[in-house]
């Protein structure tokens, strides 16, 4: 055999063996295609079948309202939602309330109102897309992210073309879904700080821009479109509404001034009762009005009624029934370990040292503040105890926080030294000031209620059971203007009261919109006073005014 020929044999030999390896390459593709698509082809079945399984729609479905006119209470909140989102041109909001009393239901049928103005730059395929701010995890790689959107880089891809191909795929976010939309961020106090400043970026580009190390202008490979996107972004131009129940001073003040800020209030007892009747009335059950009524004691806010009367319900349809009654309501109370809702109301009488002060929790829930105040004769310096939830508090938000001393002790403090200028002997006494029942004190607006309490026990004079103040007092006498006015005066009217003291600078017009409470402004505590103390008991035993009144070269 020559040379030649063994080379042609060796040839023949590795062209066989390369032939054989690419036909049992093609051979075993095509088994796994065949498998693939069997194996697709049972999904399919299984989805199908699925999809044929249809319940009925939940409760909770059927109860949501389907129009703004049937969120209830919340006319103010959604009159300025409207204002900043169906005009034609459309506002990012921040909306501020306690849970369950409206705001996502409003948010989500405000953009269907916007759609019938037909100056509104939204269309009707605009999106409203939501999103909780405590589940839009992200990932530090940037490898997922359900806000702003992610770049899938080759690594992360597997073995899909695009990855064997080393091309960088970018992932469309909720902030790019939203676009020419709504963007409904809930809990949006919750955002981490980093997502948050990115989400900033965006309102202010309208855009949302990526970046991957496997991204090259020069590579050939890459797509016309996500060439697109990594030099001019992705367009993300929507309107933000943004929820929470945080306070307004803890969220970033870079999202709150692009932001218009609305506030949802808590609802009342009455309304409370309309929101479980209507719910009632859509899912074709009757309720008892002895029902309604052990609802309205436990449901703190809308959605508890529309769960309870869900609840109700599906006992009472299991039975066949049509009727709600008191013992269904009273089984949900029982079942669900629900405890009564407890709002503080005056106590009918004129007491020494007992005093109706106000706070605000949240951003827009008001409560009467009891406050009780004993003073003891001491032989040695005076000292000053607090009790209730006052002693020290935290300011800042998630990122930063700081604790402080707590405001009502350095209000005290400031009272008491008030109250000695003014040639009252309070150093001489031990002051105990105590705030029952577990509502938090909120800065120093109870400096006024403090001052007039102690005064009160020092000089033994009962204070009006009827009248409800706020305000801080400085050391010169001044009454200075509070936060949350409004919501303090709606609250001292709801626990009975039917006079309310506050800072003379925070007296506006809207204040006397309030029907069924007096409301006095002043701007001192020696005007204040004669309001606060029981004038009459003063007269019927002291049998002369001017002890009340301060020496008068005080303020
Ligand atoms: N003011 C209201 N009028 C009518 N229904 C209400 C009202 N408030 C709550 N509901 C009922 O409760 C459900 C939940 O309310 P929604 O989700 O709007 O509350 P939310 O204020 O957004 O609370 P959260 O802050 O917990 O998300 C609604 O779908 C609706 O059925």
């Amino acid at each position: 055999m020559d040379l030649v020929s063994i080379v042609v044999i060796i040839q023949l030999f590795f062209g066989v063996v390369i032939g054989l390896y690419f036909w049992n390459l093609l051979r075993s593709q095509r088994t796994n295609k065949n498998a693939i698509e069997k194996e697709s082809e049972k999904e399919m079945e299984k989805l199908r079948a699925m999809k044929k399984v249809q319940l009925t729609a939940p409760l909770s479905e059927r109860i949501r309202p389907s129009s703004l006119s049937e969120v209830i209470g919340q006319e103010d909140g959604i009159q300025a939602l409207r204002a900043a989102l169906c005009s034609s041109n459309p506002q990012h909001v921040i909306v501020y309330g306690p849970p369950g009393i409206g705001k996502t239901a409003a948010a989500r049928l405000v953009l269907e109102e916007a759609k019938r103005n037909a100056n509104s730059p939204f269309r009707e395929t605009s999106p409203f897309i939501e999103i909780d701010a405590t589940t839009a995890r992200f990932d530090e790689r940037g490898v997922a992210d359900p806000l702003m959107g992610s770049v899938h880089d080759p690594i992360y891809q597997g073995a899909g073309a695009m990855g064997q191909a080393g091309i960088p795929q970018p992932k469309r976010g909720a902030v790019s879904n939203a676009h020419g939309g709504v963007l409904f961020i809930d809990e949006i106090g919750e955002l981490h700080p980093i997502q948050m400043n990115k989400l900033l970026k965006v309102l202010e580009d309208r855009k949302v821009q990526y970046e991957s190390a496997y991204y090259s202008e020069e590579n050939k490979n890459i797509p016309t479109h996500i060439h697109q996107i990594f030099r001019n972004g992705l367009p993300a131009d929507f309107r933000l509404i943004g929820a929470t129940t945080r306070m307004p001073e803890e969220i970033p003040p870079a999202i709150r001034s692009r932001c218009l800020e609305i506030f949802f209030r808590e609802l009342e007892p009455e309304e409370i009762i309309n929101v479980a009747t209507r719910a009632s009335k859509k899912i074709n059950c009757k309720i008892s009005d002895d029902a309604l009524q052990v609802l309205s004691v436990y449901a703190r806010n809308g959605r508890e009624a529309v769960n309870m009367i869900q609840i109700a319900a599906s006992i009472a349809m299991k039975e066949a029934r049509d009727l709600i009654s008191q013992s269904d309501m009273e089984w949900v109370v029982d079942s669900s370990r629900l405890s009564p809702r407890l709002k503080p109301n005056v106590t009918p009488k004129n007491q020494i040292g007992k005093v109706n002060g106000l706070a605000v929790q949240g951003p827009s829930t008001g409560n009467l503040l009891e406050i009780e105040i004993m003073v003891l004769p001491c032989s040695d310096k005076g000292t000053i105890t607090i009790t209730g939830i006052a002693e020290e508090e935290t300011i800042g938000n998630q990122s930063k926080s700081i604790k402080r001393k707590s405001m009502a002790r350095g209000s005290v403090e400031n009272v008491m030294t008030l109250l000695k200028s003014l040639g009252i002997p309070a150093h001489e006494y031990d002051v105990h000031v105590n705030f029952p029942g577990g509502i938090p004190v909120d800065g120093p607006s109870a400096g006024l209620a403090m001052a007039s309490g102690i005064y009160s026990a020092i000089r033994k004079i009962p204070v009006r059971y009827d009248t409800a103040m706020t305000g801080e007092v400085s050391l010169y006498g001044e009454i200075k203007p509070i936060g949350g006015v409004l919501t303090k005066i709606k609250a001292a009217k709801q626990a009975g009261a039917t006079r309310v003291v506050i800072p003379k600078a925070n007296y506006q017009a809207i204040c006397d919109k309030i029907t069924g409470i007096e409301i006095f402004p002043v701007e001192t505590f020696k005007e204040a006073l004669p309001l606060i103390l029981d004038l009459k008991y003063l007269s019927e035993n002291k049998g002369k005014d001017d002890e009340l009144f301060l020496p008068s070269s005080s303020a």
